[in-house]
């Protein structure tokens, strides 16, 4: 089988296949990516990936190449490009994916099944059938799948060899056959399949991340709603959560959520929504980006009020660059959202990450970059927690606190324990949590 696009997704997807023992090439036409992964270098940081692929390399199953005319012997291609937003619009940007198709067709010469995983908007795994159906020299011979990935970064690959669910969106029974093959192992271990046509297999993805959105974005209203009334956020998350008909994930309040999916699809599923003459029936999820955008600004008044009003001649020291732990991704990073905010404002933000060092200073050269957690805090009039690695968890405040000018922290990830940070002298505050802030 061929994975198309060696990103995030396809690069894990190709090495879980391996994996599962499927013969694997994974193209993508970013050269040096390729040489990266074929020499067995993963290009980006994703706890047991490396081992993943190293072991699949060296027993042969899993190829890398930037030409499509090694995918030309495969009978299922999976289709792993980004769907990233459209720079002048709400909507996605499809042109990764017509690209991939367009180079992929003229080497589909036998039966196959092209398998979609990238995100899209409903209705793409029509259209993509459409243009192998006019590009293809003997089209027929080509059918498209859909079977959406709700891998997360960190866990992507326990999220990969034990799903919660496989999606499996198909036009036919012969499609279907193909895919319970290509995940046999899974199926028989248990993974629980769902069959669906492929407008439905589309929808599944983007609700699915609509339905995370709004949880996240449910409680950070009322972690406002705490601020205003004096009740404690982080309490009512963890009585709300204790109901089974709600559950406890995805109500962690804070800094709210980021990174490369989630706000593009509820963004693109707004705007399909209009396409199709229904935008009031998703008209919530502009309310639930709102509110997501909104923790950020909060974050920033916290620490600016810590700063004595104004970030200029400030030092802030920023815990955290990627938009969640266990990743190097910094794709729309609320961290470094904030971290912006403080330099354009004329103060320094002295940025320390585990693992994302490298990709922030490439994207944002002009921000202060330290060694550790220490040296960032050195001389900082407060210290933002931003990104909740565990690393940062088992801070010691005491000896954190030699080091800082001010004794002033802002949680923005309710992570640090707020009683051990106020006795060892520091003055903690944390969004929805008003009665520590006296
Ligand atoms: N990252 C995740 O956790 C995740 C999880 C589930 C679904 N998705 C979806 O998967 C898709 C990919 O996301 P990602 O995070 O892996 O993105 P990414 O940007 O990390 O990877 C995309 C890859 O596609 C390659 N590419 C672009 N055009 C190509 C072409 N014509 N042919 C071959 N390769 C091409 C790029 O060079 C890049 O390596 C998106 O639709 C995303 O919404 C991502
Ligand atoms: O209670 C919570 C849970 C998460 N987050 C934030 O939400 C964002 C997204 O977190 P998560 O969903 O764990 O990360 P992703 O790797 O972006 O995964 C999401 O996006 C992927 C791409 O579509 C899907 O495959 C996954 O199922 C979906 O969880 C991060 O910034 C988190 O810090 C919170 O603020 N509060």
């Amino acid at each position: 089988m061929s994975v198309l696009g060696c990103g995030y997704l396809g690069v894990t997807h190709a090495a879980g296949m391996a994996e599962l023992g499927h013969q694997v090439i994974g193209i993508d036409i970013d050269p040096e990516k390729i040489a990266a992964l074929a020499d067995g270098r993963v290009p980006f940081f994703e706890p047991g990936l490396d081992e993943l692929i190293t072991r699949n390399l060296a027993a042969g199953r899993l190829r890398f190449s930037t030409s499509y005319e090694d995918a030309a012997t495969a009978d299922v291609h999976f289709i792993c490009v980004g769907t990233p937003q459209r720079s002048d619009a709400s909507a996605a940007d499809l042109s990764h994916l017509h690209a991939a198709i367009e180079a992929l067709a003229p080497s589909l010469a036998h039966e196959c099944l092209v398998v979609g995983k990238s995100t899209v908007p409903v209705g793409t795994a029509a259209h993509l059938a459409e243009m192998l159906r006019v590009l293809v020299p003997d089209g027929d011979t080509v059918s498209v799948a859909w079977n959406p990935e709700f891998l997360r970064e960190g866990t992507a690959v326990a999220d990969t060899l034990r799903p919660d669910r496989l999606v499996l969106g198909v036009a036919d029974t012969a499609a279907e056959k193909v895919l319970r093959e290509v995940y046999a192992p899974l199926i028989e271990a248990g993974v629980p399949v769902v069959v669906a046509d492929l407008p439905t297999a589309e929808v599944i993805k983007t609700a699915a991340n609509s339905f995370m959105a709004t949880k996240i974005s449910f409680i950070n209203a009322i972690a406002e709603f705490c601020d205003a009334s004096g009740a404690d956020v982080t309490v009512v998350a963890e009585a709300l959560g204790r109901d089974p008909r709600i559950g406890e994930q995805f109500l962690k309040a804070g800094l709210g959520f980021g990174g490369g999916c989630i706000s593009k699809d509820i963004r693109a599923f707004q705007a399909r929504a209009h396409d199709l003459g229904v935008g009031h029936a998703l008209a919530f999820l502009a309310e639930v980006d709102a509110v997501n955008l909104r923790c950020r600004d909060r974050v920033v008044e916290l620490l600016r009020k810590q700063c004595g009003g104004g970030f200029a001649g400030r030092r802030v020291a920023v815990l955290g660059a990627a938009f969640k732990p266990n990743t190097d991704d910094i794709r729309d990073s609320p961290a470094l959202y904030v971290a912006e905010l403080i330099s354009r404002e004329g103060g320094v933000a002295a940025v320390y990450d585990p693992r994302a060092m490298g990709n922030a200073r490439q994207a944002f050269p002009h921000l202060t970059y330290a060694t550790s957690p220490l040296d960032a805090a050195r001389g900082a009039d407060a210290v933002a927690l931003l990104t909740d690695w565990q690393e940062f968890a088992t801070l010691d405040p005491r000896v954190l606190g030699k080091e800082v000018k001010s004794r002033n922290v802002v949680d923005g990830r309710h992570l640090l324990d707020a009683e051990e940070w106020q006795g060892a002298g520091w003055q903690y505050v944390a969004p929805g949590r008003p009665a520590l802030q006296s």
